[in-house]
């Protein structure tokens, strides 16, 4: 019977326990079976049910006896995922057949009813997997006949000719179902790592027989298909996959967290590929940093200045192998150093680059703070680029738990008198597996076994997890991010920079960029100047990207002490809607499939243009006086260069980094 009340814990559980359902029946579970399942007091700390002590060997025996009765966590979510499948289906035909209204006095709720009917009618067995003469299964074996021609009346009313196409179409609808609620949520982005494979051999083999979706929605069925012959049928079986038109060698297929079984879905992390390193699971835009910085766009070396876990070093290095292999004139290997500060971090990126076939190229520098490295050093002169992806808040980050909508039959109206079974759902059993079920989701959080399906780009800590203050803490990470890409300029042969966060606020974007502008801009412009690289002149696909930086957030008041000091630099006024449009994000409801970020790239002009996109048309005319440069003398002690206040407010945050132990973010 357990495996039926369990089930319907599982689905039964609040929302707002959290935790999708693959993880509420496996994380929790796989630590603490024998609580869940027996629900006797005493039997885990060897002491009875009054706390006295066991006798010897009775313990062992109580433990071997409730081991037996555990059910395998994989039977339930089976079981949970499938009917949630079927429940729109389900629900009709027990509603139709009167099902909860004929056995109101021992079908007690309606997801069991749900959960019986399907082994009954769909379910593999075609059996409800109790003994023949067990009260509920016999309850719903008494109207088998009414349920079976009830069921075909919804196939053929839904114009399916027999149950492998109504199966399809109720994929389908999961897909549909899922997808609308948050297409980010829904879609698996997947990197096809050219440093072991090509996208056409990935294709012929991890994703032969998928049909080609011709756009994000279409991967779950809402449009028409970009292969002509399949884009007839929602009652087509196969998977799909979409080829995306932004980032070279990324595709994107259906995720969620159930159903359990489904020929739309297949599970990638089982796959060769997967498991080799050739296929990365990566999100859309956490491709766009390394794309943008464009290794091509260079020659020398490049840094991943805040690199673990290494989704974003390894892409460096396949974009980097790539230009070599087809620039000639590249005769010197070049180099991703690949800075990260937290040494358990650090053996994660370590590992994701041999799984990646990318320490051919990448020197990791484990246990490293980036703002220690001396840019002078000689194994640095020949970095031409940075990649700098530091930690943030991750507001943009989207939890991958899409569920399908739980359909349930009606329950009858209540009896008179309660129940026996219905009694003991709700004051015995059924209330302390639901205990257990709510406790062990709390849990689940900390446990990193039950995150089997997590991708490793999706690490980030929540906004929930930062500190009381957040505006407190989202200022010490602004300071922070701004430290770090000042430093980032400063190394002797940097040309480009890249700068991105997995966060939606404007102040860990766009009020870092300008504000980096203005301070590196105060400096000394030997060798070039720093600008933002525009739209026209950024890669392809990240041209075509349509969702721009927020003009609004750009514009940024000078703050006190941070006025021009220099009558040089008096025409550096910024554009806010140079810099918005140079800039990109992307928000998880955007509807493009993809979570919320942010990145811009920088340029050093050597000279010979300075009309870049962060000058404002107000750099044509120099006789344009700033505001406040009466303030300019009173001021000029206060602040010695903005880099050195950046320092200070930097090494605050670092500090509060330490204190709460907090370890940053992946993408
Ligand atoms: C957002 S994650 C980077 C994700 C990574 N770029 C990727 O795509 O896989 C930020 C990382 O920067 C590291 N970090 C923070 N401050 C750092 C510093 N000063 N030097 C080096 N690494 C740092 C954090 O430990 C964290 O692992």
């Amino acid at each position: 019977m357990s495996l039926y009340y369990e089930a319907a814990a599982a689905l039964n559980a609040p929302a707002s326990d959290g935790g999708n359902l693959k993880t509420r029946i496996f994380g929790p579970r796989s630590r603490d079976n024998s609580k869940l399942d027996t629900g006797k007091p005493g039997s885990k700390d060897g002491k009875d049910a009054k706390g006295k002590p066991e006798k010897n060997g009775k313990n062992s025996k109580t433990d071997s006896k409730a081991k037996k009765n555990v059910i395998p966590p994989a039977q339930i979510y089976a079981l949970a995922a499938e009917s949630c499948k079927w429940s729109a289906v389900l629900a009709e035909v027990i509603d139709r057949a009167e099902l909860l209204v004929h056995e109101r006095r021992t079908l007690p709720t309606p997801t069991l009813a749900l959960l019986l009917v399907h082994d009954l009618l769909v379910g593999k067995g075609g059996a409800i997997q109790l003994p023949a003469n067990h009260g509920l299964r016999m309850a719903v074996e008494r109207h088998k006949a009414r349920l079976a021609s009830e069921l075909a009346r919804v196939r053929v009313r839904r114009r399916a000719a027999n149950l492998i196409e109504l199966r399809a179409m109720v994929e389908r609808d999961v897909l549909k179902d899922v997808s609308s609620s948050s297409l980010a949520a829904a879609t698996r982005w997947v990197r096809v790592n050219t440093l072991k494979t090509t996208l056409d051999e990935q294709l012929a083999t991890t994703f032969a027989g998928y049909e080609r979706a011709a756009s994000i929605k279409d991967l779950f069925g809402s449009e028409g298909n970009a292969d002509e012959e399949s884009a007839s049928s929602s009652k087509s079986l196969a998977p799909r996959i979409y080829i995306d038109e932004h980032v070279p060698n990324l595709v994107a297929v259906p995720l969620m967290s159930a159903p359990s079984s489904s020929s739309l879905i297949t599970d990638l992390t089982r796959c060769d590929a997967y498991k080799s390193g050739a296929i990365v699971f990566q999100d859309k835009a956490s491709c766009f940093p390394a794309y943008l910085l464009d290794p091509s766009s260079v020659d020398g070396d490049i840094i991943d200045a805040c690199a673990a876990p290494g989704n974003k070093t390894s892409h460096l290095a396949a974009l980097l192998q790539e230009c070599s292999s087809t620039d000639s004139t590249v005769s010197t290997a070049r180099h991703v150093f690949a800075f990260e500060k937290d040494s358990f971090r650090s053996k994660t990126l370590e590992t994701m680059q041999a799984k990646a076939g990318a320490l051919e190229c990448v020197t990791v520098n484990g246990s490293q703070d980036f703002m220690k490295v001396n840019p002078k050093d000689e194994r640095y002169q020949n970095v031409n680029a940075l990649l700098l992806d530091p930690s943030c808040s991750g507001s943009g980050i989207v939890g991958r738990d899409a569920m399908p909508t739980l359909h349930l039959p009606k329950a009858p109206p209540p009896l008179k008198t309660k129940p026996k079974q219905a009694v003991s759902q709700q004051n015995g059993k059924g209330k302390k597996r639901k205990r257990g079920t709510q406790a062990l989701a709390k849990d689940e959080a900390k446990d990193e076994d039950a995150a089997e399906e997590k991708d490793e780009d999706d690490q980030n800590e929540t906004e929930e997890e930062i500190p009381e203050d957040p505006a407190a803490r989202l200022e010490a990470l602004a300071s922070f991010q701004l430290s770090l890409l000042l430093r980032s300029f400063s190394f002797p042969a940097a040309k480009r920079v890249t700068y991105s966060t997995c966060s939606i606020h404007a102040q860990e974007n766009e009020q870092v960029v300008v504000k980096a502008l203005r301070a590196i801009n105060k400096q000394s412009h030997e060798g070039g100047r720093w600008r933002l690289l525009r739209r026209d002149e950024q890669v392809a696909g990240m041209r075509a990207w349509p969702v721009r930086g927020d003009h609004a957030s750009a514009e940024v008041e000078e703050e006190e002490g941070d006025e021009d000091e220099d009558d040089d630099n008096d025409n550096d006024e910024i554009d806010p809607a140079a810099v918005a449009d140079a800039c990109i994000r992307s928000y998880a409801n955007d509807d493009l499939g993809v979570m919320g970020f942010f990145v811009a790239a920088f340029v050093k002009d050597d000279g010979s243009s300075l009309l870049g996109a962060a000058l404002s048309n107000r750099q044509a005319n120099s006789a344009q006086p700033k505001k406040k440069k009466n303030k300019k003398n009173k001021k000029k002690k206060k602040a010695a260069t903005a880099i050195a206040a950046v320092d200070t407010a930097a090494e605050s945050a670092h500090k509060d980094e330490n204190d709460d132990g907090w370890g940053g973010f992946d993408d």
